[in-house]
């Protein structure tokens, strides 16, 4: 059986997380959404979103993720896997609440945390893997498209829906989706807001590989990891580099330039309202049920 040493977990136990921390540092701050384990045996790290209900990425579960990939890299541990608790949500995107009605100050860090991120996830030098066991709408896919692996569950939805909600997916969430599917197939996809069957998802190519279980999602996800177990880390980070270094080069070079245009977009009165719409659909929904 594998020893689970647990760098720094959270919320699913009573345990205060301080109490089960490790390696992390005292100066850190404590963990509210997020779980983070590294396999002692494998030394693969994993990264368990747990914001009920959905998992929607709000500012703290983006500045824990950072800390968890930053964990990550300076542990050197052999990959990191990305995973949800829920058992029909990886995440639900974007926090909607971070977008309607905003705090100026507030929706500028929430989407600069977006910003680095993805910044960070996308150029991560240890091998990345989304073990995808529910829902993964707009942020969701983006989180997916961002690791180099994805293996996910049967009869899930998956894809950039923002145009279903009045929004535009920007230019760098496009950007890593036409990694993984063709151009023709994305410029449809997204300009419909089409969200994608498992099953279709894997036939474009969008998911690698789909199973029937949150474990052999994982193992799934362990073995792709485990594939560059005889490949220098140095070598490959340098060559994964060569492949991403664009997107990350000119997100870099345009931060300001694309928060100014995400406030523009979400502060128009027709997207307030179109987001309050589609919010209020959600909640008429989640009522019935
Ligand atoms: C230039 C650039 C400008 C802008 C770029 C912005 C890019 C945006 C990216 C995004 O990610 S936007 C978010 C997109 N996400 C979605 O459209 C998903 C919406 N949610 C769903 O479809 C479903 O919730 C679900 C993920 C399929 C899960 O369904 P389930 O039945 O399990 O849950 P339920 O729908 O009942 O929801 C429970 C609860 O959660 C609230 N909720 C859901 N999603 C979000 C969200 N993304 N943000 C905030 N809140 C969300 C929902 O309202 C319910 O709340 P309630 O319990 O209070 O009623």
């Amino acid at each position: 059986m594998n020893i689970i040493r647990t760098v720094r977990s959270v919320a699913f136990s009573s345990i205060p997380n301080r109490t089960l921390s490790t390696t992390r540092s005292l100066s850190t701050p404590s963990a509210q959404y997020t779980a983070f384990e590294v396999n002692d045996k494998t030394g693969i790290a994993t990264l368990t979103l747990n914001r009920p209900p959905v998992n929607s990425l709000n500012l703290e579960l983006l500045t824990e993720m950072r800390n968890c990939l930053k964990d990550a890299e300076t542990n050197k541990c052999k990959g990191l896997i990305i995973t949800s608790s829920s058992n029909s949500v990886f995440t639900a995107g974007l926090d909607l609440l971070e977008m309607y009605q905003p705090q100026d100050e507030r929706v500028k860090s929430f989407w600069t945390a977006l910003q680095s991120m993805w910044m960070e996830l996308y150029g991560s030098k240890i091998p990345t893997a989304a073990a995808i066991n529910g829902h993964a709408p707009a942020g969701g896919c983006l989180i997916a498209t961002a690791c180099e692996y994805r293996v996910m569950l049967p009869n899930f939805t998956i894809g950039l829906n923002e145009t279903l909600i009045g929004i535009v997916a920007p230019k760098w969430f496009v950007s890593a989706f036409l990694n993984v599917v063709p151009r023709r197939v994305a410029e449809q996809a997204i300009t419909q807001g089409k969200l994608f069957t498992t099953a279709e998802a894997h036939n474009v190519g969008l998911v690698d590989d789909v199973v029937n279980t949150k474990e052999e999602a994982i193992a799934k996800c362990e073995q792709f990891i485990g594939s560059f177990k005889n490949v220098n880390p140095y070598a490959r980070a340098l060559t994964k580099q060569q492949f991403r270094i664009k997107e990350l080069q000119e997100l870099e070079q345009q931060r300001e330039k694309d928060l100014q245009i995400f406030l523009g977009l979400i502060m128009q009165p027709s997207v307030q309202k179109a987001m309050g719409i589609y919010l209020e659909g959600l909640k008429k929904k989640s009522k019935k049920q």
